[in-house]
């Protein structure tokens, strides 16, 4: 379990993490979600001691990090997979580690085994891919057969089968009793991991609940409605609550108003719909919806020079991230 309290972080101006407090649970996998620079990283630094709050309080398994005597055996942290003595082989790297706790040998091979860097384990660390890297830092931080890990980006550079992989280890892990705290920016791939999500934006929490609720929390009934009057049905819909998209020349987007008072309007009017679908928010739609005013990099539309502006929507140019 990691509990924290009113946890603060400022870089001299700059307020990274603004007076957080949660729980992550045991039996869970727990997503913190937020957009570039909204104190993930940051957070989970200060929860494995890397980094020292300016103010509040954080604990793991009812302590302090450095308070515990063996934190191998508690916490297994992937923070910066990159952290690793380059010359070193990925075996050597984790003997290392294993002989600061009196781990086995046994157990070395074991997560070497568990994160399939088997063939690749004799060689250097400094030439693997990023991937690999990724996987090193996971057989890291299963080592000391921790309570609770903490995974930050753990999908980062790997493959699909990685992904995958990655996903049913975290979910294995939880459905053992864990503590499962793992941050991403892949919201479609939190949706299928996470039990419980956390989502920060500008340092501060804003949501913490249960995917499912916040999924349903998000989602302003939406209805898809296709006619052939939609101008008709727009007029007698019409009210300051309901928007509606025209999608199509006969298909319409209403939002605000449920699929059986739509049928009632048409069917006072005789208005003919043949479709009518209600449509659920997906998570990452919800998460744009949450984070829309927390983005600290914000996307920028291009400017297209007026002579040639194209009827077309301005293309997306993602923020700039660290
Ligand atoms: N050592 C530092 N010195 C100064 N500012 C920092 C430092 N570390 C982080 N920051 C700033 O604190 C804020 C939070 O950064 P953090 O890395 O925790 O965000 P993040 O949510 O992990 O972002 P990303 O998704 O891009 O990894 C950012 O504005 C970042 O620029």
């Amino acid at each position: 379990m990691i509990e924290a309290l009113g946890l603060s972080k400022r870089y001299g101006a700059k307020t990274a993490v603004d007076n957080v407090s949660f729980t992550v649970q045991p039996g869970k996998v727990t997503g913190f979600l937020g957009p570039n620079g909204a104190g993930k990283s940051t957070t989970m630094r200060m929860i494995v001691g890397l980094d020292r709050p300016t103010g509040g309080a954080v604990t793991v398994n009812g302590k302090p990090y450095k308070q515990h005597k063996a934190p191998l055996h508690e916490v297994g942290a992937l923070l910066d997979a990159k952290a690793v003595h380059t010359k070193r082989s990925a075996y050597n790297h984790l003997r290392a580690l294993a002989a600061t706790h009196g781990i086995s040998n046994k157990r070395v091979n074991e997560v070497i085994e568990l994160t399939g860097l088997g063939p690749v384990a004799k060689r250097r660390v400094g030439g693997f891919s990023l991937g690999m890297g990724q996987r090193l830092g996971i057989a890291v931080a299963l080592l000391g057969d921790p309570q609770t890990l903490i995974f930050d980006e753990p999908v980062n550079g790997l493959d699909p089968e990685g992904v995958l992989w990655v996903r049913n280890l975290a979910k294995g892990l939880a459905s053992e009793g864990r503590t499962v705290f793992l941050s991403s920016h892949l919201m479609s791939e939190m949706a299928v991991t996470a039990d419980h999500l956390i989502v920060i934006g500008r340092g501060r929490i804003i949501a913490d609940a249960p995917i499912t609720e916040i999924i349903a929390g998000q989602d302003k009934i939406r209805t898809l409605v296709r006619t052939d009057q939609p101008e008709e049905l727009r007029r007698e819909l019409e009210n300051r609550e309901t928007t509606f998209t025209q999608l199509e020349p006969d298909l319409l987007e209403i939002t605000g108003r449920d699929p059986r008072s739509i049928a009632e309007a048409a069917l006072a009017r005789q208005i003919l719909i043949y479709e009518l679908t209600p449509r659920q928010s997906s998570l990452e739609e919800a998460y744009m919806e949450l984070t829309r005013d927390q983005v600290e990099y914000q996307s920028q539309a291009i400017e297209q020079p007026e002579a040639q502006a194209p009827a077309a929507e301005a293309t997306l140019i993602s923020g700039g991230g660290k």
